[in-house]
């Protein structure tokens, strides 16, 4: 099989993050975003249909809609993974329930690792990652090219 080769890549200090939540963890989603309200509004932020009304109409926190999940969202947020317009994922996902859409999950938690993208996908990791002195300065990190 071919393999990908690393190219460096460099994240800017104010980083594009993707915010993405299953139906049954809106409420999650919705109490970290609260609560990180300061740290998040410092970065370009991107979000799935329903998570982006969660989002903007609770916090007024402005963020680039994207399609709503089940219609194309994650797939969405993949292909600005493949375009090196992301650098970060937050996603709590519903590890009990499986939605109609999971090959998609799938495809979005498979990019990011292969892109080397930081993928939250629970509070407890968003609470490390969006705290790091790394969320404030550029990063060299790499993204795969063939
Ligand atoms: O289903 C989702 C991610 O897989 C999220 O989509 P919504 O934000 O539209 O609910």
């Amino acid at each position: 099989m071919k393999r990908c080769r690393k190219t460096e890549a460099t994240m800017e200090s104010s980083k594009k993050i993707a915010l993405v939540a299953h139906l049954s963890k809106n409420a999650d989603l919705q109490a970290w975003a609260k609560y990180s309200r300061d740290l998040l509004e410092r970065h370009t932020l991107f979000a799935t249909g329903t998570t982006v009304q969660v989002s903007e109409l609770e916090f007024r926190i402005t963020v680039h809609r994207l399609m709503s999940g089940p219609l194309g969202g994650d797939r969405q947020i993949g292909a600005i993974i493949a375009g090196e317009e992301l650098d970060f994922l937050i996603f709590f996902r519903d590890p009990l329930e499986l939605p109609p859409h999971d090959p998609d999950v799938k495809v979005l938690l498979r990019m990011a690792v292969e892109w080397n993208i930081p993928a939250a996908c629970n509070p407890a990791s968003a609470d490390f990652m969006i705290s790091s002195p790394l969320m404030e300065r550029t990063f060299s990190g790499w993204y795969p090219t063939i």
